[in-house]
């Protein structure tokens, strides 16, 4: 869905700027800036991707957990997506923490009338956000249905850890041959692509995600780093591939792409605060002095 953007406006000695691919969050916010539609304007930025986001929720949070929570009413993230969608196109779309039944719902119903979805013409990243890493819930128990039966038959991929492959399936992986089994139970559930990560599977020396598009299996193998700090490591790989798709990659190559970017971000994660620092796409930016 590659709209002709505005003409490119002169800034100064002939320089012009054309309009980027736009790529849109629907996701909660983080006060502390790692996670969320925080890190997923990050990965849009380094990306080269326009960011806009439908703010679903605003957490208080800083390195050490989830305070509280506001849930934006669902008529207001639904605004939010059609504001943006109808004025300024959308070449992609992801989702991050949705909080709630009536907010996935009219996600999904924003989503289908704004042409984002597996048959429609913007591709749908949905990464089903439930808790943060220091497992406060960041979606009501009674949501899952709506997630699976509203929001998973519309994905062009989907993107659970291994808690969420748990709690949707009920298959619990605990070493890397269980995957295949994960990806079989979550792909029923009506993606069209599905990515399990195995960032979870602590004892093992890789992490060996597993990406399956109901036929075939790929694996994307990675290294697995000695850091703590990897807050914010699923928003930020699910917006690479996100950004990637909106560039027009397909979605082999957007989760490849996506697998190298996370890798590299945890390779640069730093800490912060008292608690759990977050993945860094500084490296992708300057940091020349100004
Ligand atoms: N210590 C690590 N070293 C290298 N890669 C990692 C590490 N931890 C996670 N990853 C990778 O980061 C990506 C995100 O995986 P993970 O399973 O942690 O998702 P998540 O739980 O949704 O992330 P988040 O921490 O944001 O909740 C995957 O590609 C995973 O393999
Ligand atoms: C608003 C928001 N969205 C997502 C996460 C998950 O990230 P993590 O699992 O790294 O805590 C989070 N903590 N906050």
């Amino acid at each position: 869905m590659n709209q002709p953007g505005l003409p490119g406006r002169a800034l100064c000695s002939g320089a012009t700027w054309e309009t980027p691919p736009r790529a849109l969050s629907i996701a909660g916010s983080d006060s502390a800036g790692g996670a969320g539609m925080h890190a997923d304007l990050r990965a849009f930025l380094t990306c080269g991707v326009h960011g806009m986001t439908a703010v679903t929720a605003v957490t208080v949070q800083d390195s050490l957990g989830v305070k509280s929570f506001v849930e934006i009413p669902a008529e207001t993230v639904a605004a939010q997506i059609e504001a943006v969608t109808s004025d300024i196109g959308v070449d992609a779309a992801k989702t991050g923490m949705l909080a709630s039944a009536s907010i996935i719902r009219a996600v999904a119903k924003a989503c289908h009338q704004a042409g984002i979805g597996r048959d429609a013409a913007a591709p749908f990243v949905v990464d089903p956000v439930a808790a943060s890493m220091h497992g406060d819930p960041l979606l009501h128990a009674d949501a899952l249905d709506a997630l699976r039966d509203e929001l998973f038959p519309m994905a062009t991929l989907v993107t659970p850890n291994l808690d969420e492959v748990r709690l949707l399936t009920g298959v619990d992986v605990r070493t890397r041959d269980q995957l295949a089994d994960a990806a079989r139970a979550v792909h029923a559930l009506g993606p069209q692509w599905t990515l399990i990560k195995s960032g979870h599977l602590t004892e093992d020396p890789e992490c060996v995600d597993l990406l399956f598009d109901g036929t075939e299996f790929y694996e994307l193998p990675g290294a697995r780093f000695d850091t703590p700090h990897t807050h914010g490591g699923g928003d930020t790989m699910a917006s690479a591939i996100t950004s990637a798709l909106a560039r027009g990659a397909s979605v082999l190559d957007a989760v490849r792409f996506g697998k190298r970017f996370v890798q590299r971000a945890v390779a640069h994660s730093y800490p912060l605060g008292a608690g759990v620092g977050p993945v860094s796409t500084f490296w992708r930016v300057s940091t020349k002095p100004i």
